[in-house]
């Protein structure tokens, strides 16, 4: 009844995105996603291609599973997707985590609402610019920000928008402007998702990452804002399960 279905757990390893970037973390990684986006690095989540791995689990049972990876080992629990923000059942995973005083952070792209928002401690949300082909419904992410600032949870949200091109950028600034009391954050798009050559790949992305911290320091109107690389991209590359 309380499942939910989870694609892969992994970790210990660090956080390497947004606000919380280099936490100690296991991850939990849903299936399904309401969004394509044409970049999508997770695309096996809602593709089909990884629908074998796809169970079905309770909170109970996906604690087991981390307890079994990560021993003691582990205080912060980061889950992603996919859309988890699809699953309503997270609640169980969510009190459980909380219950074993466990710290909970969760990515998602702004699309649907859940009243366990409300219980997470570092909730990234991370609407899709142009680039994505997808189109953000903003009366949406104006009721989820509405939500999160009514419950005086703005402090641990944040809005984190990946950049590809100058078109990205002028809609983060766009995103920034019409919700300027949340913490935001500029993150380098990758767009070589899929190759295994590290080292051409890790120096492409610094590249662009200097690129777009160049934008944010000549750029007078964005004050405010941090800018990030995918820190464990430049680790890893793009081996998937870190
Ligand atoms: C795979 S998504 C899953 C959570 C949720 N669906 C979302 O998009 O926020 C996790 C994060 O990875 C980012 N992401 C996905 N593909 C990316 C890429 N090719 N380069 C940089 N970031 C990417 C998303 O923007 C999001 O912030
Ligand atoms: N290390 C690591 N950090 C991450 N931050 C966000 C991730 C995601 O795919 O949601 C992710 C991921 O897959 N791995
Ligand atoms: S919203 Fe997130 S998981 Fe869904 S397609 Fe876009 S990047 Fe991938
Ligand atoms: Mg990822």
């Amino acid at each position: 009844m309380s499942k939910v279905p989870v694609i892969e757990i992994f970790g210990p390893t660090i956080q390497g995105e947004g606000m919380v970037i280099g936490q100690k973390t296991m991850f939990v990684r849903t299936a399904g996603c309401d969004y394509s986006c044409t970049w999508c690095d997770s695309a096996f989540t809602w593709d089909g291609s990884a629908k074998d791995l796809i169970k079905q689990m309770d909170a109970e049972e996906i604690w087991h599973e981390l307890k079994l990876l990560g021993g003691n080992g582990f205080s912060f629990v980061t889950i992603s997707g996919g859309n988890p923000a699809l699953l309503k059942n997270l609640s169980y995973l969510i009190n459980l985590l909380k219950k074993n005083k466990i710290q909970v952070g969760l990515e998602t792209q702004g699309s649907k609402w859940q009243d366990w928002f409300l219980d997470i401690d570092e909730l990234t949300i991370s609407p899709k610019p142009p680039s994505s082909g997808m189109v953000t419904d903003f009366d949406t992410l104006d009721m989820i920000i509405e939500k999160l600032k009514g419950a005086n949870s703005t402090h641990s949200c944040s809005l984190k928008v990946v950049i590809f091109d100058d078109q990205d950028f002028d809609y983060a600034k766009k995103v920034h402007f019409r919700y300027p009391e949340i913490t935001f954050y500029l993150q380098v798009g990758n767009d070589d998702h899929r190759t295994s050559e590290n080292e051409r790949l890790i120096n492409q992305l610094l590249h662009k990452y200097e690129w777009l911290v160049n934008k944010v320091v000549e750029d007078n109107d964005l004050r405010n804002v941090k800018v990030l690389p995918q820190l464990h991209t430049l680790i890893w590359g793009n081996k998937r399960g870190v």
